[in-house]
């Protein structure tokens, strides 16, 4: 089994899960799961939810012939989306936030920011998120089209650092283990190779969306921007306890191991800012536009205590901008600011470098917003 730390996940709940029986709605399945997100809730993690199962339970209510229409589907997903809400919510003594997603939410930027505002409330609120793909009003140009890169998408919006997958197999196997019993399980995936990928096939039940193929696409999603993914087994109770011990009993897909995309997370998430370096206009530009290292004739003003190698908030026009590891202490920087650096050594007799904060030491902070 892999060990993994984290501190906010999504967790993605299958329909086989929410309606193992293809029509309505059971707590069969859920009970495990919600105890493991009130245990997790507990412990001072922050989890968010993508939920599907309100097609298969809405079913029953709308009148079909042997296959659903689109137009019914969406209807019995408006009628399953509130019987899924409820089903989740008698789980729990703090409030259930329903959000509905289309891919053009987030695609766009005004839209995107607004999800990540929401969810950020929601969660300094201690509500639980429960995203589903809006089928209602979904059509195949808006759609993100199943919930296994929606929770990828939802990762990244809400910056978790994890993806917990909960699907009816124990994770990824070296063949489809429904069509090979002997499949042998893959406990960690490293990279999500062409061989990988060729592993996987469709999906297990009726109202499965994708199969194995959209959870490595959403892994692979959430591996490249920093983000781990651990695929389990949602039937079986012991698998939650498993995961709020810290050890993944299903398969775990690491973050890619890119110096940049560590850097980036660490450099957003948790190092804790010194003090902040306010830009002009130029330096804004080159910073923010050109990818530019951020040089003291830049730096209009400085505030804060911090050392060299410290991590500030770059500020433009009162908005941070940017976040990064000064080479130059408060002090130092006062000296220099508005300088060009080839009078750096002049002024303070030595120098750590050309650039106040250099660019692989430079994290847009609007870089997360697409
Ligand atoms: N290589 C593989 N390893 C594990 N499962 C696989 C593989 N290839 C295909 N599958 C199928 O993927 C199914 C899970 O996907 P899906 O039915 O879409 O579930 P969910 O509703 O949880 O999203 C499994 O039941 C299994 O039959
Ligand atoms: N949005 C749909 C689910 C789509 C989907 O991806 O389903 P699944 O493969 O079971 O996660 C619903 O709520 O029924």
């Amino acid at each position: 089994m892999t060990p993994f730390s984290w501190q906010r996940a999504v967790i993605k709940v299958g329909s086989a899960l929410i309606s193992p029986n293809g029509d309505g709605c059971s707590a069969e399945y859920l009970l495990s799961i919600a105890k493991f997100i009130t245990v997790s809730r507990q412990q001072g993690k922050d989890i968010i939810v993508v939920s599907s199962g309100s097609i298969a339970a809405g079913r029953s209510s709308i009148k079909t012939g042997l296959q659903a229409s689109i137009a019914e589907k969406q209807a019995m997903a408006a009628i399953g989306q509130t019987q899924m809400m409820a089903n989740w919510a008698r789980f729990f003594d703090f409030p259930c936030a329903q959000i509905l997603l289309t891919l053009d939410d987030l695609h766009d930027r005004r839209r995107y920011v607004n999800v990540k505002n929401t969810l950020r409330e929601l969660l300094a609120n201690n509500a639980l998120p429960i995203v589903n793909e809006n089928d209602t009003v979904a059509v195949d140009e808006i759609k993100v089209g199943d919930n296994d890169n929606l929770a990828a998408h939802t990762a990244l919006v809400a910056q978790a650092d994890t993806l917990i997958i909960c699907t009816d197999v124990d994770g990824l196997f070296d063949a489809d283990p429904r069509q090979k019993p002997n499949a042998k399980l893959l406990s960690n995936v490293k990279t999500i190779t062409s061989q990988i990928r060729a592993l996987a096939g469709g999906a297990g039940t009726a109202d499965g969306t994708g199969g194995m193929i959209t959870k490595l696409q959403a892994a692979q999603k959430c591996a490249e921007s920093g983000v781990q993914t651990l695929l389990v087994n949602g039937k079986q109770s012991s698998v939650f306890d498993l995961l709020a011990q810290g050890l993944c009993p299903g398969t775990l897909f690491d973050a890619a191991p890119t110096k940049r995309s560590a850097r980036h997370q660490w450099l957003s998430h948790t190092v804790k800012s010194k003090g902040t370096l306010t830009l002009d206009l130029g330096a804004y530009m080159a910073v923010t536009e050109k990818g530019a290292s951020l040089l003291a004739v830049g730096i209009s003003a400085i505030s804060g205590n911090f050392k060299s190698n410290d991590a500030v908030d770059i500020t433009y026009q009162g908005c941070i901008v940017a976040k990064g590891i000064s080479l130059y202490s408060h002090t130092e920087l006062q000296s220099i600011k508005g300088l060009n650096s080839n009078r750096i050594e002049d002024v303070l007799g030595f120098s750590h470098g050309e650039e106040a904060v250099h660019r692989d030491d430079l994290v847009l902070i609007k870089a997360l917003i697409p």
